[in-house]
This record gives structure tokens, C-alpha cells and sequence, in this order.
């Protein structure tokens, strides 16, 4: 595609060479640049891609998107932006000919759910015959492959490739998790959604957005591009939403009438039991999925489906039928009487949630294993060492992803809130022994919660990543007993 017509719909100037090229491809690392490409200049938080314009320029580029001005090398066509992530994106989609616009899009945002979220959706969609994508934290599934994700959230660029793809395959519905980093970041600029779902807003990502204000303001902008909103009102981030944005809203909720409800909410170790109320239809519901706040996303999934148009049958039998989620709620049976449950709660609403949810039906004693991730949110992990200590019968220590951080100082910040409570806990930070230690003193009724780490299968520590599948190691520790 040439140049110009890349450009077409961004605000540039040409400081140097011309528009009038053709152009092979786009990279936003100097790393991925190949012979006639455009290589866009991220000013990023570790590194800065305008200190790469050599070696692109080196590796092929033709032309060069960049916000600070600089000497380039004869041949090459630099322009001038404001905003170059924007530009990444506006590009990316400008050059694979905007492939979003064949797939309905439906994004979901909040701090907790989404994944679930997406998944109970594509569960009501497949049985209704359509072909479904998911976008998200576990995977990226396209068709019948699962591509591995890094993030929960690709880049924009990537964001393209992917849509490509949806489109050869004649997709008919996107379902994306859109993160807050993805808003803020400009990671999904320019896509349009047929509908955006609000979850909930607790405590999580203050070390990128500082403020809660800032957090709630990235999630809000996914309502900026969206035709309709589907909104959780039983949670106070989601009123103040409903009230700050200007499209169609659909809300949900239990703790009273919304447009989507539910009453008559039962949970037992196994299923969550609710009536679906919508206008003048009810509908009796066994999600096979405990946990109140499974019930919200089940909510969310019927509302964006009536939204869609989907009957209230064709919805009970997809959210029914779904298979669980890999990582969620995931129930191991010890063959000892007591069981162990895998669950990627990582954040005090999360982890209050599932505990909560366990000590409604457990006949014997909760114990829970946790940590907190390095790089990550500093301030929720006395909150989460409060809330595993109140809810536990004995909290387990450990690490999650340490990244760069001292595993041992990471559980420092976590002991002041469960130090605070004054119950039984130990302190392990080998994650494997920490669940070893559990396993060993299960009883007979008694529920391991393993926290934190969910679908992953492996461990990110300061100089290298370790295989780390959770499932795998719990089967095997069971096995040796
Ligand atoms: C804070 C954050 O989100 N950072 C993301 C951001 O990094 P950045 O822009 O700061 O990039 P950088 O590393 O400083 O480099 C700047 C530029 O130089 C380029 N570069 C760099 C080196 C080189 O040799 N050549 C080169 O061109 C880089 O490609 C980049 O374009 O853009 C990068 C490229 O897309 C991402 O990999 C990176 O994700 C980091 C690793 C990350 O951990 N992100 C997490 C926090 C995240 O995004 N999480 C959310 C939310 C999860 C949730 O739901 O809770 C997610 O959506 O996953
Ligand atoms: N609606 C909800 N409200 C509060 N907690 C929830 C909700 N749904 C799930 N959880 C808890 O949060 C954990 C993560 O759920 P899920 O993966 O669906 O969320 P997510 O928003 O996709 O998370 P991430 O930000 O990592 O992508 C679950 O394992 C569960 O403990
Ligand atoms: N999407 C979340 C996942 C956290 C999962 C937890 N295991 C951790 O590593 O902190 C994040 O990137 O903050
Ligand atoms: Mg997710």
C-alpha cells in the first residue's frame, strides 16, 4: 500500500522525502523491521523506539512515523506526528484495509470478570451457530487455534493481524477483553464496538494510573467507541459510568431491578442457580460455575446477547452449557476427602470473592496459598494479605510472578494485613513447597485455595521464566502422597 494512502486519516507532516512509496509492512520494534516497511517510534516506558531508527533504517524501512525530530539518513521518509501510538494503530488498520469492520466487536472492560465474561459470550454465540473469536488473557483463539498471549490486550498493530485473520475465516463475532492499559495506551484506537461491558472497578493497576480517577477514566473511554453499554449497577464505578457516557445502556444487577436481573440467587460447591429476569421473561438458570460474582458475569454475557438479539432460551442453553474456564474456579479432587481449587483471584476483590465463595459451602477449613505479583500494584498486597488471613482458616505465603522483584520483599509488604488478623499462616516462598505444605495438611472437608496464577504455566522470575503448571504439580504432589 503506499504511504499516502496509509496516512490518509492521520493528522502528519512530511518533514523529510515523500509519501508517494510503497510500503510493505509496519513495525513498531526495529527488531521486526524487514525491506520497505514503516517503523513507528514509541516513546515507551523502558525504552525509545527513536533510538532505533538506525538500526531500522538498517534492517529496510523506508519511512519512518516519529514525534521528535532528528537526523535521518538520505532515502528515508520521516513524518511527524502527535501521537505515535495513535498513529500505530490509525495505520495498522488503515493498511490491512480495516478488517475489524468485517467482525462485530463486542469489548468487555472492568477489574474483575473479564475473561469470564468472554467466555460464557462465545459459549451462548457458538451454540447460536456463529463463528466466534476471543481476544484475552488466556489465549487468543481464532477459528480452532489457540495463538499464545502475552498480554491480555495486544498491540495495535498486532491487534490488525489478528482481525486479518478473523476475516479470512469469515468470523462473525470478536469478543475482546479490552484492558485498561489497552485504553490508555491506544492499543485499540479507531475500533468500533458493537457493544462494551463494564464489570466492576476495584483496586488494581495504581502503579501505572496512580489515581483511581485515572483508572476509571481509561475504562470509560471504551464507551467513547461503542454503540451500546452494557453496565453492572450494582457497583458503584458502573452507576458513576451509566451516568457519564451519552450512548444506549443496558444495565445489570442483583441487589435490585435493572434491565438484565437476577433473583433467587442459590450457590453450591458446583453450580450457581439464579433466575434470569429480562422485561417480562424469566428464565431459570443452573450455571455450572459457583460463585455470586459468576452470577454478574452470566448477567453481563445475557445482557451483550440480548443486545445482539439472542432469544433467552438460546442464552440458557449457552450459559449452561459452558465448560468452565481454564484457571477459574478449577476443581481438583484430592481422592482424600478434601479438594483443591486453582483460581486466578489476583487482586482484594478477587481473592474476597472466591474465599467467600468457598466458605459458603466448605465443611471443613480453608486454606489458602497466595502472593502478589513483582512490577505490579504495590498497595494491593497488604489488603490481599488482610483479606486471605480474615477468610482463611490458615493463609499460605508465597510467591506469583516475582518479575524483577526480591520475591522476599514482595512478601514483606503482604504480612503487615495478615500479621494484622492473627490467625495461623506460614510464610513459603518456593511456590511448589507453599503448595506441597497445603496439600499435606489437608483433612477431610477441608478446600486449598490456590490463588493467584490461574490458567498460567509458568513462573516469571528475575532473570528467567520457569515452567510453573499449577494443575500438573498439584496432580503430581497428590500423586506421590
Ligand atoms: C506498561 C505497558 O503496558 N507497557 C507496554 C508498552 O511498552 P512500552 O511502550 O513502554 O515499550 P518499551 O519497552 O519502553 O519500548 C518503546 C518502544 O521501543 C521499541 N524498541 C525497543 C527495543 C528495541 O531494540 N527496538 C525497539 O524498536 C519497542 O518495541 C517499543 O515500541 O508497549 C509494549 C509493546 O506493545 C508492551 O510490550 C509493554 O507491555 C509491558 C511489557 C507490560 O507488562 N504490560 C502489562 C502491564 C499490560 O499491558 N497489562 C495489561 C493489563 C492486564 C490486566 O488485564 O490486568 C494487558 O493488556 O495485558
Ligand atoms: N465479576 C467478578 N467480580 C469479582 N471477582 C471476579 C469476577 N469474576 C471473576 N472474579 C475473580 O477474579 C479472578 C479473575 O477472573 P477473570 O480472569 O475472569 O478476570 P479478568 O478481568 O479477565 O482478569 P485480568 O485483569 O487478569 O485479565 C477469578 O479467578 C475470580 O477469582
Ligand atoms: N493481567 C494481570 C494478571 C496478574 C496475574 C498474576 N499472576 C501476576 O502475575 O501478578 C496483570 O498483568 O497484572
Ligand atoms: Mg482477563
Amino acid at each position: 500500500m503506499k504511504l499516502k494512502d496509509i496516512m490518509m486519516n492521520i493528522n502528519h507532516t512530511i518533514l523529510k522525502g515523500t509519501s508517494d512509496k510503497e510500503i510493505e509492512g509496519i513495525a513498531y520494534d526495529s527488531r521486526a523491521v524487514k525491506e520497505g516497511y514503516l517503523f513507528v517510534c514509541i516513546k515507551g516506558f523502558k525504552a525509545d523506539g527513536h533510538d532505533f531508527i538506525n538500526d531500522a533504517v538498517k534492517k529496510g524501512a523506508k519511512a519512518i512515523i516519529l514525534e521528535k525530530e532528528g537526523h535521518l539518513p538520505d532515502g528515508v521518509t520521516a513524518i511527524k506526528v502527535g501521537d505515535s501510538r495513535m498513529a500505530l494503530a490509525l495505520a495498522s488498520a488503515a493498511f490491512f484495509e480495516h478488517p475489524s469492520k468485517n467482525v462485530k466487536l463486542i469489548g468487555v472492560t472492568g477489574t474483575n470478570g473479564k475473561t469470564t465474561t468472554t467466555y460464557l459470550i462465545k459459549s451462548i454465540l457458538d451454540r447460536c451457530g456463529y463463528n466466534v473469536s476471543i481476544l484475552g488473557t488466556i489465549s487468543n483463539i481464532i477459528g480452532n487455534k489457540a495463538i499464545d498471549a502475552s498480554r491480555t490486550t495486544p498491540e495495535s498493530y498486532d491487534l490488525q493481524v489478528l482481525f486479518s485473520e478473523m476475516r479470512q475465516l469469515k468470523t462473525h463475532y470478536c469478543i475482546m477483553e479490552v484492558s485498561s492499559h489497552s485504553l490508555e495506551l491506544k492499543r485499540v484506537a479507531g475500533l468500533s464496538f458493537n457493544s462494551g461491558i463494564f464489570t466492576n472497578l476495584t483496586r488494581d493497576h495504581l502503579d501505572f494510573h496512580e489515581t483511581f480517577e485515572n483508572y476509571f477514566n481509561a475504562k470509560l473511554k471504551l464507551f467513547k467507541s461503542s454503540k451500546t453499554a452494557i453496565i453492572n449497577i450494582d457497583d458503584e464505578y458502573g452507576r458513576k459510568m451509566k451516568d457519564n457516557i451519552e450512548i444506549p445502556v443496558i444495565t445489570y444487577a442483583e441487589k435490585e431491578r435493572a434491565d438484565v436481573w437476577a433473583t433467587d440467587v442459590e450457590i453450591t460447591a458446583n453450580f450457581s442457580k439464579f433466575i434470569l429476569n429480562y422485561k417480562e421473561e424469566k428464565k431459570e438458570i443452573m450455571l455450572p460455575m459457583p460463585g455470586r460474582f459468576n452470577v454478574y458475569n452470566a448477567l453481563a454475557a445475557a445482557a451483550s446477547c440480548i443486545s445482539e438479539g439472542i432469544s433467552l432460551e438460546d442464552i440458557k442453553k449457552g450459559l449452561e452449557e459452558i465448560k468452565g474456564v481454564p484457571g477459574r474456579s478449577e476443581v481438583i479432587d484430592s481422592g482424600r476427602g478434601f479438594t483443591v481449587i486453582i483460581d486466578y483471584a489476583h487482586t482484594p476483590d478477587g481473592l474476597e470473592n472466591i474465599l467467600n465463595t468457598v466458605r459458603e459451602y466448605v465443611q471443613g477449613r480453608v486454606i489458602t496459598i497466595f502472593g502478589c505479583g513483582g512490577d505490579r500494584d504495590k498497595t494491593k498486597r497488604t489488603i490481599m494479605g488482610e483479606v486471605a488471613a480474615k477468610l482463611s482458616e490458615i493463609a499460605i505465603v508465597t510467591s506469583d510472578n516475582p518479575r524483577s522483584e526480591d520475591p522476599e520483599a514482595i512478601i514483606k509488604d503482604i504480612l503487615p494485613g495478615v500479621i494484622k488478623i492473627n490467625k495461623e499462616y506460614f510464610v513459603i516462598p518456593d511456590r511448589k513447597e507453599a503448595i506441597k505444605r497445603a496439600i499435606n495438611l489437608g483433612k477431610e472437608g477441608d478446600v486449598i485455595v490456590v490463588a493467584g496464577k490461574g490458567h498460567e504455566t509458568y513462573q516469571v522470575l528475575k532473570d528467567k521464566t520457569i515452567d510453573f503448571d499449577e494443575k500438573q504439580i498439584i496432580n503430581e504432589i497428590l500423586n506421590q502422597m
